[in-house]
């Protein structure tokens, strides 16, 4: 299987590395400096991290296995301090090095602990998810929810590598892929059209691991989010539109108490700003469809329950996108430009929600 480095940008550079058996690499990302290695894996993937673990140890790091609750439930302030508490009692310095394992959850989390700990120590990601390969290892935003909202607590913390094994991925639940493909059809609507016409040619290909055009998607996906945030880390500006139906999406998240998944309730909101966008006369109703289709294709939900909105509405104050009282919404001029919708009329918000209430 061939291996694909894209290299990411900025003030320390790195690559993702996209293949097959690419666990191999993993002391080399690691590096030299490092005595000790935190492995940071949900305790339910101990089968997919033994690979990257006898690797290290056969490298000769003192590897720390540092099980955490599945998915979602382990983002939060008290597995992190559980954390913070196991590396103290390891006596971590600041050579030592942190490794993510697992779906984009776990990744955010392993690299809170390491952007945290000492104030910082070398980390690197191995997502086994296709939603942490295609974005959420990529571009060194690590963060916990709070009872508040997602991600509300975190920091910009690029990683050292990303190992994208896509052998990995076949033990993935379908419901889990799927949810993936929404931050794949997020970044095809917002700068690569290419990748909504990959997955209209072939639909149920782009469901599956061995589809016909699965590890073009993934790469292009990964080539959207690495030159955003190679120009903007910290999101100043163009990295906004990495939100793509994140500000409903997470509002979702949030009032399901972190329960639903991320890829789901983005697919929602990517079809709310959409919705948004035609209401604000700057797509037609057929760009519109197209989001519907073409997520609908792939066994992503498009609506969610009517009764939910004013509790959605008063979750997305504190979107971080928000200036004071102001929304912030990424919305589409065209497929493929992305632009900033301000402060948009409760009428405005009422009725394209309106269109997505199930
Ligand atoms: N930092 C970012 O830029 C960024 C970007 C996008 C999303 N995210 C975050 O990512 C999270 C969603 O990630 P996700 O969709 O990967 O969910 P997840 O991390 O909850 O993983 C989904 C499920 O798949 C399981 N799993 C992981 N790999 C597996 C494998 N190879 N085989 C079998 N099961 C496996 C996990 O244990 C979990 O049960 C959210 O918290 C979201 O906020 C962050
Ligand atoms: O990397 C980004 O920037 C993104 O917005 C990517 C999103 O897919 C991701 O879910 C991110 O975690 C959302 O960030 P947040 O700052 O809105 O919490
Ligand atoms: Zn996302």
């Amino acid at each position: 299987m061939t291996v694909r480095r894209i290299g990411v940008g900025g003030a320390q550079p790195y690559d993702v590395v996209v293949g097959g058996g690419v666990f191999g690499e993993l002391p080399g990302q690691v590096g030299p400096d490092a005595a000790q290695v935190a492995v940071i894996r949900p305790d339910s993937l101990g089968e997919v991290a033994r690979p990257a673990l006898r690797v290290l140890e056969a490298a000769g790091y003192t590897v720390h296995d540092m099980g955490v609750p599945d998915g979602e439930a382990a983002k939060n302030v008290t597995v992190a301090a559980d954390l913070w508490g196991r590396l103290g009692r390891a006596g971590f310095t600041r050579t030592d090095a942190v490794v993510g394992i697992g779906g984009g959850a776990t990744t955010d989390l392993a690299g809170f602990a390491a952007a945290t700990w000492l104030r910082g120590v070398r980390v690197v990601l191995v997502p086994t998810t296709l939603l942490g390969m295609v974005d959420a290892a990529v571009g060194g935003k690590t963060g916990i929810n709070t009872t508040e909202g997602k991600n509300l607590v975190g920091a910009f913390h690029p990683p050292a590598g990303v190992l994208c094994d896509v052998a990995t991925l076949p033990s993935l639940p379908a419901a889990d892929y799927a949810g993936g493909l929404a931050e794949i059809v997020k970044a095809g609507f917002i700068a690569d059209p290419v990748i909504l016409d990959r997955i209209e040619d072939d639909p149920d290909g782009a469901t599956r691991p061995e589809g016909r055009h699965t590890r073009e998607l993934i790469e292009r996906a990964i080539a959207v989010k690495a030159e955003v945030v190679s120009g903007d880390l910290r999101e100043s500006g163009q990295r906004e539109m990495l939100n793509y139906g994140h500000t409903l999406g997470h509002a979702i998240e949030r009032v399901e108490n972190y329960t639903f998944r991320h890829g789901y309730a983005v697919a929602i909101g990517m079809v709310f700003a959409a919705e948004l966008a035609r209401i604000d006369g700057r797509i037609d109703a057929g760009t519109v469809r197209r989001h519907r289709a073409i997520l609908t294709s792939v066994g992503l939900p498009t609506a969610y329950s009517g009764e939910a909105w004013r509790g959605l509405r008063e979750s997305m104050r504190v979107d971080k996108k928000a200036r004071g009282a102001a929304l912030r919404f990424v919305v589409l001029d065209n497929v493929g430009e992305p632009s900033i919708l301000a402060d948009p009329s409760e009428e405005m918000l009422d009725a394209a929600y309106g269109a997505v209430s199930a």
